[in-house]
């Protein structure tokens, strides 16, 4: 699904990606912890092609095709999702418009044709439902005066809306208080398939208790420094990062 052999990365000439490998198989999730600072969201950015991160070494393959060379809308549109660690606000774009216009440019992709209005009504109502969001949330502006936690249920419904074959989910927990965790961690579980990667970036095992990864890897200095079982999540939130010592920008 997802294959990262060597990437190293710079932003604004300093090289932040030192050399990751990871592997992300369909049906797995893994997860990626590390301290702050360590290039965990330079990773996300840099798998979904945002401007200003500069590849200057290695490979990453998408089902089988080039990643790095595609545009980040062909990213996208191929089936890989990011949810961000700071949602975007889209002044004047509801979050129907936004949402219908992106699940039928991915369907167009597909070779599908396009959900009229009252299909596409009838889906994100659905998927609003689970996430206990309401009515008057999926009309508003695309997280416009939505509070932190509502943003990421909003990624959340992205996600379920786009159903996306890859997804990168950069610290969705932050912001999110305990009942709010718990339904977006269902929403991301009820999206566990055979056929679908994730990458679930987080500071704290907390998630993990909800979202219980197959694989989770430590990153640190820009390498992924240590890989195990989901265990590993739980002697990191015991031990703490001091093992893999303190990242220079920390
Ligand atoms: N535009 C930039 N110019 C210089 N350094 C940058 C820039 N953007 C990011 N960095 C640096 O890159 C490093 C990695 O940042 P990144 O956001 O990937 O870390 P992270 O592991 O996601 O951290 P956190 O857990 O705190 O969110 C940090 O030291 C950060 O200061």
């Amino acid at each position: 699904m997802l294959e990262i052999k060597n990437l190293h990365a710079t932003v604004d000439g300093k090289e932040i990606l030192k050399g990751i490998d990871l592997t992300v198989e369909a049906g797995k999730v893994h997860a990626i912890m590390g301290p702050n600072g360590s290039g965990k969201s330079t990773l996300s950015y840099v798998l979904a092609g945002r401007e200003g991160y500069e590849v200057t070494e290695g490979t990453a393959t998408f089902a089988g095709q080039d990643l790095l060379a595609m545009e980040p809308e062909e990213r996208a549109a191929a089936g890989l999702f990011l949810a961000f660690q700071y949602p975007v606000e889209i002044p004047g774009v509801s979050n129907t418009t936004f949402l219908k216009e992106a699940l039928n440019a991915v369907r167009k992709t597909r070779g599908e044709g396009p959900l009229d209005a009252m299909q596409f009504l009838k889906l994100i109502r659905a998927r609003a439902k689970d996430l206990n969001m309401t009515e008057d949330m999926i009309k508003r502006a695309v997280n416009v005066g939505f509070s932190g936690g509502e943003k990421k249920r909003n990624e959340a419904l992205q996600m379920a809306v786009l159903q996306p074959r890859l997804a990168i989910l950069d610290e969705t927990d932050s912001g999110l208080d305990i009942d709010a965790l718990r339904i977006v961690a269902e929403g991301v579980n009820k999206l566990r398939s055979p056929d679908r990667g994730m990458l679930v970036i987080t500071h704290y095992q907390r998630l993990l208790d909800y979202i219980v990864p197959d694989v989770v890897h430590v990153l640190a200095h820009g390498r992924i420094q240590k890989t195990g079982g989901k265990e590993l999540a739980q002697e990191l939130e015991a031990k703490g990062y001091a093992e893999f010592g303190v990242n220079e920008a920390a």
